[in-house]
């Protein structure tokens, strides 16, 4: 493997991770609709049957034939298949829902009409009371594109379209090694030893942006030797470990010695981003010949956010068989500084309102004080200053609605 490393220009190096990422997602599976949210659709997703598949009616009422005063000689409730309605004068009362009898020329609210014993009086709205076949949709229609994310909207869809289970790709399944000696996993810092701040977000980032994860493993020995044993027992099951610490050539920085005797290949060695250039994506052989990953985040904690959300975020989008992210924009309030030739991702909270984008503190690559109260990252270009007033990429970080503290 080759060690060369001049960092990778920040938009270049995701769109590199992310085109490797496609190019190693899993093939297509069908699933069940009750386990499809969260994978990706490998086929487009058109409608089974027109939508709604029969004329249904929109409110409770009469489904009336000709001009009233109407004689009452049926009922017709929802899941039922009615018969028709073949002479003028007659009604039956019909639920929201239900398929409409052939015949029926109006249908009359129920709140609108008078009933005397058999006989139903009243004047039905000029536009239908009904929803006609392929209003919605005509069968064979596409809906959405393959490569769509399935949510819980289009698993509805998927439904309402006849589909028993859908052709997906599957999440990607990550794992998390965390490297350092100097960590602790309990208790509080002190005499050279910091706590871990990695090991349990790193797995819940990587949920939030789709994957599954389970906790992280370490802290592991600082020894070469357990560097590749645990990359190696990681990648028996996931596709993409990623690692945090150790992307130096510090005495006890193993990854790149790791990665060489695993046979990995670099992707991307190094990015020209501050925070966070020793980040790396690597492939390393997998048993079925289908390329896993290593994402190899710095230790520094806000660091490794940000090679996350720089190289991580678009690698499983490639992995998940979606679309490149496309970044929004935000507007700069104060000046940000830039970073020379390097990108710079500067932590900021964002006005949902108006999309302005507010510089927070305690930004430093080792602090996650700023990190904690930001929203995601403004992008400042190589060789540019973020100037008050400028609009720029946004990368966010993956949270919900109301949740940023
Ligand atoms: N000679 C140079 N040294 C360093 C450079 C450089 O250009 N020349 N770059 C610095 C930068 S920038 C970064 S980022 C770090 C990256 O280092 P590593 O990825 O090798 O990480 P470590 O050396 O293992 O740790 C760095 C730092 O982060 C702390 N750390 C590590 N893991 C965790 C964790 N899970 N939770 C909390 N803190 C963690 C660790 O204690 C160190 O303080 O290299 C610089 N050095
Ligand atoms: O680039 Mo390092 O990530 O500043 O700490």
């Amino acid at each position: 493997m080759t060690t060369k490393t001049v960092p990778v220009g920040w938009v270049q190096a995701r769109s590199r991770v992310y085109s490797a990422g496609l190019a190693a997602a899993p093939p297509a599976v069908a699933v069940p609709l009750g386990e499809a949210d969260g994978h990706t659709l490998a086929e487009p997703l058109t409608t089974l049957t027109d939508l709604p598949a029969f004329p249904t009616s929109s409110v409770d009422g009469w489904a009336v034939r000709g001009p009233g005063p109407w004689r009452v000689v049926g009922r017709v409730l929802a899941g039922g298949s009615p018969p028709p309605l073949d002479e003028d004068g007659t009604t039956v009362e019909i639920a929201t829902g239900a398929m409409l009898p052939a015949g029926v020329t109006a249908v009359l609210r129920i709140e609108e009409s008078t009933r005397t014993g058999g006989l139903v009086i009243g004047t039905p709205r000029a536009q239908p009371e009904w929803r006609a076949p392929g209003e919605e949709a005509r069968r064979g229609e596409v809906l959405l594109p393959a490569g769509a994310a399935v949510n819980p909207g289009v698993v509805g869809l998927a439904a309402s379209c006849g589909y028993d289970t859908l052709s997906v790709r599957r999440p990607p399944k990550a794992a998390v090694l965390v490297f350092g000696d100097e960590l602790l996993t309990a208790g509080l810092p002190g005499a050279g030893r910091v706590r871990d701040a990695l090991g349990v977000p790193v797995p819940a980032w990587l949920r939030r942006f789709g994957a599954e994860s389970g906790p992280f493993v370490g802290p592991v020995e600082d020894t070469l030797g357990a560097h590749v044993s645990a990359i190696q027992k990681a990648l028996e099951k996931a596709d993409l470990v990623c690692t945090t610490g150790g992307t130096m050539r510090g005495p006890v920085d193993h990854l790149h010695p790791a990665l060489e005797e695993l046979g990995g290949e670099y992707v991307v060695n190094s990015v020209a981003v501050r925070p966070g250039f020793p980040m790396l994506v690597a492939t390393v052989p997998g048993p079925d010949g289908r390329p896993r990953f290593l994402a190899g985040l710095p230790g520094n904690p806000q660091s490794a956010i940000v090679a996350l959300v720089s190289l991580v975020a678009p690698l499983l989008a490639g992995l998940h068989g979606r679309p490149e992210p496309a970044l929004p924009q935000v507007t700069l309030v104060e000046a940000v500084p830039g970073r020379g030739d390097y990108t710079h991702l500067a932590l900021v909270r964002v006005d949902p309102v108006d999309r302005t984008a507010h510089p927070v503190r305690h930004v430093g690559s080792a602090m996650l004080r700023g990190l904690a109260q930001a929203d995601g990252f403004a992008v400042i270009a190589p060789g540019t200053t973020g100037e008050p007033g400028a609009v720029v990429p946004f990368v966010p970080l993956p949270l919900l609605n109301g949740e940023r503290p």
